[in-house]
C-alpha cells in the first residue's frame, strides 16, 4: 500500500513477445541468377531446415527430405534472423559448460577456473559469443525465467558480490548481470553469465603524449566503470525475496542476510538495491521488518523529505508498507550511490592487519584533519538545509552516512525515524538540538577512530586535542555542549566560516578538473563520429561492382586516405600500428587542415597529393550522397 509516492510515468513497459508475436523469419532470399552451381547446397536448408523455393525454381542442391538436417535437439538451433553470410563463420565453442535441467527449466553455467581465452581478445566478444551460444542451444530467448534461474545458480553465498569492494575475493565473482540501465528497465530477470571487464586491456598501448588530451583519466574512468558494473551485479539465489515490489524488481540485498545484526532504532532493518520499472534506475530500499503502521499520517514526514534536495543528503523517493516479504514491513526508497561505503566502514571499522616493512601491522590510519574538516563542512551544510526546511535529521551516525569518491559524504536513512516515532511527536526544536549533539559525537568518533569514543569523554577530548587543531576541538565541544539559544546550526556555520571557503575552493577545483576530463571525451566522440563515417562509406557491398563508387573521384581519395591512415607498412612490409599517427591524421582531417599529404595507390602506380581539407570535402560529399539515398 503506497502512502506517498511520486506520480508514476506513463511509460509502457515492453514485454517479451509471445510465440505468436515472435518475428517471422525474414523472406527467403531470391534465387540468385548470378551463380549457377546446382551442386552447392541451398543455404535455406542450412539456415531454416527447408527451402520455400525448392519446387519453385531454386537452383541450388536440395537433399532429399530425410537427408535434410533436422533440428537436432543437441545441436545449436540457428536463429531465423541469422544472416546467410554467417553460415560459413567459424563455430564458437564456449568454455562454459552448460547444464540444462529440462524438467525445471533451470540452467546452470559453470565457468572453468582457468579460461583459456586470452582476455585481451575482448571479453565483450566472449560475453556475446558465450551468451549467444548458450541461449541458442538451451533457451527460449524470450523466457525470462530461464535466464533468472540460469543466473541464480551462479552465486552461493547469499550476498551480492561486489568485485570492487575490498576484501571480496574476485574469484567468487562467477557472473553478474550484464545489462544496461535500459535493459533493466524492461526485463526484470534477464541476466547472463559475464566475465568481469578488464578495462585496462582496452586502452593499452597508449601514446603518452596524447594521454591527457584524448582520454579520460584512468582514475575517473575506473571509478565510473566500477559504479556502472556494481549497479548490474545480479542478486544471489535462494534469498526468497519478492520478484516485484511496488514497481521495483531485481531486489538485491546490500548487506549480509543472517549473522549478527544491529537494530535500527527498535527494529531490524535490511537495505536492498532494486530497479524501478518506471525509469529503469537503481534505488535503495530500506526495509524495517515487522513494523505496524498505526496512522497513515505518519507518512507525511516522508513527503516533506522527498521535497528536500541537497548534495549531502541521500534523496528520498517514496515510502510504503508491504507484506511482500512475508511480514508487515515499512519500506523507504532512496537514491542509490553505487560503491558508497558508510563512514564507519571507510574509517572506523578495524582493518585486517597487513605486512609493512616485513612486520604485520594493524592498519588504523588517523583521519587527516583536512578530511575531517571537509566532512564537518558537508554535514553542517546538510543539517542546515534540513533545519531550514523545518525538519530534523534524527540519525547522524557513522554507520548511516555514506562516503563516495573524493570524500563526498551524504547523510542516509533520513525521514525513516519520523515514521517510526510518529506517535511520540517531540518538539522539532528539541530534535534539532539532538541533531547537533549527534553531530558532535560523530566528530569525536571519527577523530578517535572509535564509534564508542563518547563512553570515555575525557579521554576522547584529550585524544582529539592531541592530534587535531584547537579549532576542530572547539567545534566538537560546541556541538556536544548543553542546548542554548546560541547553539544552532547557523552559529556553527559562522564558527567554521574560513573552512567553508576552503571547501568551496576545493569544490570549484574539482569541477574544473571534471570539465577538462569531459573535454577529452568530447574529442573522442568527435573522432568516433568520423570513424563511423568512414565505416559507412568504405567497402559498401552494394557498390562492389560499381567502380564509379569506390574507384573514382571522391571515394577513391577516401579509400587511399584510409590506407594512408590505417594500412601503412614499414620498410620490411610489416604493418605500422601507430595510434598517434591515426589520431593525428583524424584530427587534421576533422579540422580540415591545409597540410598536404601524398596518397599512393595500392598498385603503387599512381599517387595523388591532396590536402586534409580536400579529403574532408570528399568525405562530406560521399556521406551526404549516402544519406540522401
Ligand atoms: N543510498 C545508498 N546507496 C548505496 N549504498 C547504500 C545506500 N544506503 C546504504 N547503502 C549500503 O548498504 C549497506 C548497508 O547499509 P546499513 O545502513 O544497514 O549499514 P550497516 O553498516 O549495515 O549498518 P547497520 O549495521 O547499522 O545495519 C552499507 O554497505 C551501505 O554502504
Amino acid at each position: 500500500m503506497s502512502f506517498f509516492s511520486r506520480p508514476s510515468s506513463s511509460a509502457v513497459k515492453i514485454v517479451a513477445p509471445s510465440a505468436e508475436d515472435s518475428p517471422k523469419a525474414p523472406p527467403s532470399p531470391k534465387p540468385s541468377p548470378k551463380r549457377d552451381s546446382t551442386q552447392r547446397q541451398c543455404r535455406n536448408i542450412l539456415i531454416y531446415g527447408s527451402c520455400k523455393f525448392q519446387d519453385k525454381g531454386c537452383i541450388y542442391y536440395h537433399p532429399p527430405r530425410e537427408e535434410s538436417p533436422p533440428a537436432a535437439p543437441e545441436s545449436p538451433v540457428p536463429r531465423p534472423a541469422l544472416p546467410a553470410e554467417a553460415v560459413n563463420a567459424p563455430i564458437f565453442v564456449p568454455k562454459a559448460t552448460v547444464n540444462a535441467d529440462s524438467s525445471s527449466g533451470s540452467v546452470q553455467a559453470t565457468i572453468p577456473s582457468q579460461m583459456s581465452i586470452p582476455s585481451s581478445i575482448s571479453s565483450a566478444q566472449t560475453d556475446y559469443e558465450t551468451a549467444y551460444s548458450e541461449f541458442s542451444e538451451e533457451h527460449d530467448p524470450y523466457d525470462p525465467h530461464v535466464h533468472g534461474a540460469h543466473m541464480s545458480e551462479a552465486h552461493s553465498d547469499g550476498l551480492v558480490l561486489n568485485p570492487y569492494s575490498t576484501g571480496t575475493d574476485a574469484a567468487q565473482m562467477v557472473g553478474f548481470d550484464g545489462l544496461s540501465a535500459m535493459d533493466a528497465l524492461y526485463t526484470s530477470h534477464f541476466t547472463s553469465v559475464r566475465q568481469p571487464l578488464n578495462y585496462h586491456l582496452y586502452t593499452l598501448p597508449r601514446p603518452d603524449s596524447l594521454a591527457n588530451r584524448y582520454f579520460i583519466s584512468d582514475t575517473i574512468r575506473e571509478e565510473l566503470q566500477m559504479r556502472s558494473e556494481t549497479i548490474h551485479i545480479a542478486p544471489a539465489p535462494g534469498l526468497n525475496l519478492p520478484e516485484e515490489l511496488q514497481g521495483y524488481h531485481t531486489i538485491t540485498p546490500l548487506e549480509l542476510i543472517g549473522g549478527e545484526r544491529r537494530k535500527f532504532w527498535n527494529w531490524y532493518s535490511t537495505v536492498y538495491r532494486a530497479i524501478s520499472s518506471t525509469d529503469g534506475v537503481a534505488y535503495v530500499l530500506r526495509r524495517i521488518e515487522n513494523f505496524r503502521l498505526m496512522q497513515q499520517a505518519a507518512f507525511s514526514g516522508i513527503e516533506a523529505w522527498s521535497r528536500l534536495r541537497h548534495p549531502n543528503v541521500v534523496s528520498i523517493r517514496e515510502g510504503f508498507t508491504t507484506r511482500a516479504f512475508g511480514d508487515s514491513s515499512l519500506v523507504v526508497v532512496y537514491d542509490y550511490h553505487p560503491n558508497a561505503q558508510t563512514l564507519y566502514d571507510a574509517h572506523i571499522k578495524p582493518k585486517v592487519p597487513q605486512f609493512q616493512n616485513g612486520r604485520l601491522q594493524a592498519q588504523a590510519p588517523r583521519l587527516a584533519e583536512r578530511t575531517v574538516w571537509s566532512y564537518v563542512v558537508q554535514i553542517a551544510s546538510a543539517i542546515k538545509a534540513v533545519h531550514d526546511a523545518g525538519l530534523a535529521v534524527r540519525i547522524i551516525d557513522a554507520t548511516k552516512i555514506l562516503v563516495t569518491e573524493n570524500n563526498r559524504v551524504r547523510i542516509g536513512s533520513c525521514g525513516i525515524v519520523d515514521v517510526l516515532t510518529y506517535e511520540s511527536r517531540t518538539d522539532i526544536a528539541i530534535l534539532q538540538q539532538e541533531d547537533l549533539v549527534m553531530f558532535g559525537k560523530l566528530v569525536f568518533a571519527l577523530c578517535n577512530n572509535n564509534l564508542a569514543a563518547m563512553n570515555n569523554f575525557p579521554k576522547a577530548v584529550e585524544n582529539l586535542g592531541r592530534h587535531y587543531s584547537p579549532d576542530l576541538k572547539a567545534v566538537a565541544l560546541f556541538l556536544v555542549s548543553k542546548p542554548g539559544p546560541n547553539k544552532t546550526i547557523g552559529h556553527l556555520s559562522e564558527m567554521i566560516g574560513s573552512r567553508l571557503v576552503m571547501e568551496m575552493d576545493e569544490m570549484q577545483n574539482a569541477v574544473d578538473r571534471l570539465e577538462s576530463e569531459l573535454m577529452s571525451e568530447l574529442e573522442n566522440g568527435r573522432l568516433v563520429r568520423l570513424l563511423c563515417k568512414f565505416g559507412f562509406i568504405n567497402e559498401r557491398p552494394e557498390f562492389a561492382r560499381e567502380p564509379r563508387w569506390s574507384e573514382t573521384g571522391d571515394r577513391y581519395i577516401i579509400k587511399l586516405f584510409r590506407d594512408y591512415v590505417f594500412h601503412q607498412v614499414d620498410d620490411h612490409g610489416n604493418p605500422v600500428v601507430n595510434l598517434s599517427h591515426v589520431l593525428t591524421c583524424l584530427n587534421k582531417l576533422d579540422a580540415g587542415s591545409g597540410e598536404r599529404i601524398m596518397l599512393v595507390s595500392r598498385d603503387e602506380q599512381s599517387c595523388l597529393v591532396v590536402s586534409y581539407k580536400e579529403v574532408k570535402a570528399c568525405i562530406d560529399s560521399a556521406f551526404g550522397e549516402l544519406s540522401r539515398r
